[in-house]
């Protein structure tokens, strides 16, 4: 694709410093885009890949340093700003209007939105761009109908007719199923067939290997690795530059075996349904045995009742009909409290928005999370740090300071401290929703170890992912969601890519 680069980068970061207070987030950062490549910013959680960007696009202003984009020096003083520089984002948490249809949601970002809106002409523009680019979405649908995969869809067709020619996008892949990646990155390089260069934040070194051009590498803020092409280096290579060191072979499960097959049940579901806020069923009729000592994969594609599990398993969401037993637990009741106490841990889906408490310590979220796995109502904040240090050596997961504040962490070093608790609480049943979802490559690693250990002192997992070969690797058996209904339930053994898939997007025969 680099036949038509144009001479002058399409961006040039130089000497880019970037202060919070004492931390220095971005020390001295060099990175270049040019026209048409796919540029790969790769680190470990909390190197400063977010805080670069959000630079770029005028979230943040660097503390020094230069940004030059079409060979001028510039001050990005805000997002539209960026924009109105050819700069777009695409943010992990993804920001469009839920009440709004996808056409009216776009319209409201184009550069010269005239002040009455013709529905027909906007409907006209998305319709030619999501075909130019593969970007299937349907303009008049409301965006809070929308898959994931959909509604990354309009966000990317939102940031190109608002004139992007350099787009950032954050970890984008971390949402989507495999074949929804495949896809996005179809649309990628149709993207930088037209010169428009792309900074891709990503973990995964698959990812990486498949559509990067070039790669920069942070590493406690500084580069590391500038402007390289990914297919010089080993995947080796690539980790330790990442992390510094060398790096310990991947940890494999041993081959699955049935020796577990018959351990004590837990949870038994019957016939359970559970109904969507919005009063459709989100999971319809599902058996399922969850045992003891073994790991219990879910898959399938986005919304087909994964998020309903997890939430009916932890007392978030009632039983519209059907049963749920709890031979395995001594629990009071079903209400999230009873749940807790009796040794259901809950690894959310979404931790920034389900488990982050605004303004609050990492010793504030350990003391709470005390006292409500206790049946407590006193918070012992003081001896949180204490209590964290000893969980926080045992799960190997270096996580942050418990001084800080949870909600100023990077997405990799929030997940990491709710892993740290988690995976040391010796529960009776973890729920683990998308548990490795931005966390690098070598937190993966542990993490994937942690799920193993805990599975091994008994404790039942539920482990929801879209990670098929996170599935595959970690699972006794895969039981796999469609439209609500289990489409089939695979033991480890036989379980593969193709057979997963095609029961995961056709259902049960
Ligand atoms: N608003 C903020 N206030 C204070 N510290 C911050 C703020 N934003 C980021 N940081 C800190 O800056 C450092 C870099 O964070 P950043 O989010 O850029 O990392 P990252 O490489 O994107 O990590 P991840 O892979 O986990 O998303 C971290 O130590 C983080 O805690």
């Amino acid at each position: 694709m680099t036949t038509d680069a144009a001479p002058v980068p399409l961006l040039e970061v130089q000497g880019l410093t970037k202060r919070f207070g004492s931390l220095v987030a971005n020390d001295d950062v060099t990175f270049t885009v040019r026209a048409g490549e796919v540029h790969g910013l790769l680190g470990e959680n909390g190197a400063g890949k977010s805080t670069l960007v959000k630079s770029l696009y005028g979230i943040h202003q660097p503390d020094a340093g230069r940004v030059v984009v079409d060979g001028r020096d510039e001050r990005i003083a805000s997002p539209s700003h960026a924009r109105d520089l050819g700069i777009g984002m695409v943010f992990q948490d993804m920001r469009l209007i839920p009440a709004l249809t996808v056409w009216e949601n776009i319209a409201l970002q184009l550069r010269d939105t005239p002040r009455v809106l013709k529905p027909r002409d906007a409907q006209r523009a998305i319709t030619d761009a999501s075909a130019h680019y593969g970007l299937d979405v349907d303009p008049s649908a409301l965006v809070r109908d929308l898959s994931i995969g959909e509604w990354q869809r309009a966000e990317l067709l939102k940031v190109l007719l608002a004139g992007a020619r350099v787009l950032i996008l954050d970890e984008p892949t971390s949402v989507l199923t495999p074949q929804e990646a495949d896809a996005l990155f179809d649309v990628l390089r149709r993207l930088t067939a037209d010169g428009v260069g792309v900074i891709l934040i990503a973990h995964k070194i698959r990812e990486v290997r498949q559509i990067a051009d070039r790669v920069t590498v942070l590493r406690g803020g500084r580069t590391v690795l500038a402007d390289t092409d990914p297919h010089e280096l080993t995947d080796a290579e690539l980790v330790r530059a990442m992390v510094g060191t060398s790096v310990k072979p991947v940890s494999r499960r041993p081959e699955p075996t049935d020796e577990t097959a018959d351990a004590p049940v837990v949870v038994s579901l019957r016939g359970a349904s559970v109904l969507r806020p919005t009063g459709v069923l989100g999971l319809d009729g599902v058996d399922l045995d969850i045992r003891a000592g073994r790991i219990l994969g879910v898959a399938g594609i986005a919304g087909s009742g994964q998020g309903e599990l997890a939430d009916l398993l932890v007392g978030v969401a009632p039983l519209r009909s059907g049963s749920m037993e709890l031979p395995g637990l001594d629990a009071r009741g079903t209400t999230t409290g009873d749940l807790r106490v009796a040794g259901v841990v809950d690894v959310v889906a979404n931790p920034v928005h389900d488990y982050v408490v605004r303004g609050m310590t990492i010793s504030d979220h350990v003391a709470l999370w005390e006292a409500t796995t206790a049946g407590r109502r006193r918070f012992d904040v003081r001896g949180a740090a204490t209590t964290f240090a000893r969980r926080d050596e045992r799960a190997g997961l270096r996580a942050a300071d418990p001084s800080r504040r949870l909600d100023q962490l990077s997405g990799g070093n929030i997940q990491r401290v709710l892993l740290t608790l988690a995976l040391t609480q010796d529960a009776r049943l973890v729920i683990a929703s998308y548990p490795t979802r931005g966390l690098d490559v070598l937190t993966t690693e542990r993490t994937h170890a942690l799920l193993l250990e805990a599975r091994d002192r008994g404790e039942a997992v539920v482990l929801v992912s879209e990670d098929l070969d996170e599935l595959l690797a970690l699972s006794d058996e895969v039981v796999v969601l469609h439209h609500g209904r289990v489409a089939g339930t695979v033991p480890a053994v036989d379980a593969d890519r193709d057979r997963l898939g095609l029961l995961m997007t056709e259902g049960a025969a």
